[in-house]
């Protein structure tokens, strides 16, 4: 299993190995001794599916409060997508910055996104699922989002605004500038 740090040091690539034969392959997508030695000591207790039937479906990004902000292990085993997350970290020298990366079904790649950072992604095909497991609870009254595509986050989306299918929830984020600061 591969980890690489990406342009914010704290959200972590990880490229889990896979074992091929006639059959197809074997991949080991998680092991608690190796993610606390490349990363760090974090317990999961929620998982999610959610299935996107369209190419082009945006949700986030999202995050909870403290003290329910979520840390999320993400990846793809069906379809393709433009997973990302931005640092909400206040005092952080990558505040506002954003990291993302493709996650598909054919590069079994995960992205550790920790407490601090909203999260979104873009689908890049169509009938395309999403996994992760995350570290607290969803909690609805401490949900909070941001709008996608706020230009002051400078994310280079794979889609429109016109042709993304995005939630009437996520249409309404606030921008970065008016998040209340939640994250030291
Ligand atoms: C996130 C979540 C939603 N729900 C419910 C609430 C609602 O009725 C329905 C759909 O919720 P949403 O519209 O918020 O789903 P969605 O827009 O897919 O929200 C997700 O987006 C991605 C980017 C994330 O990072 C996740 O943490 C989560 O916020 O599912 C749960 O029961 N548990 C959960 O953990």
């Amino acid at each position: 299993m591969l980890f690489e740090q990406t342009s914010i040091p704290e959200v972590v690539l990880i490229t889990p190995n896979r074992m091929e034969d006639e059959r197809g392959y074997f991949s080991e997508t998680f092991r608690s001794d190796q993610f606390e030695a490349n990363i760090g000591s974090f317990a999961f207790v929620q998982e999610n599916l959610s299935y996107s039937r369209k190419a082009g479906t945006v949700r986030g990004l999202h995050y909870q409060l403290a003290p329910h902000a979520q840390g999320k292990l993400v990846s793809c085993p069906v379809g393709a997508l433009w997973d990302v997350a931005v640092d909400l970290r206040h005092g952080s020298p990558t505040f506002g910055r954003f990291v993302a990366a493709e996650l598909s079904d054919e590069n079994g790649r995960q992205l550790w996104i920790p407490p601090g950072f909203a999260h979104g992604f873009c689908t890049l095909k169509p009938e395309t699922t999403i996994c992760y497991k995350v570290t607290a609870y969803y909690k609805q009254e401490v949900e909070r989002g941001l709008f996608w595509n706020d230009p002051a986050l400078e994310i280079t989306w794979p889609t429109s605004i016109a042709e993304a299918v995005v939630s009437d929830k996520d249409k309404k984020q606030p921008r970065l500038n008016e998040l209340y600061a939640n994250f030291a």
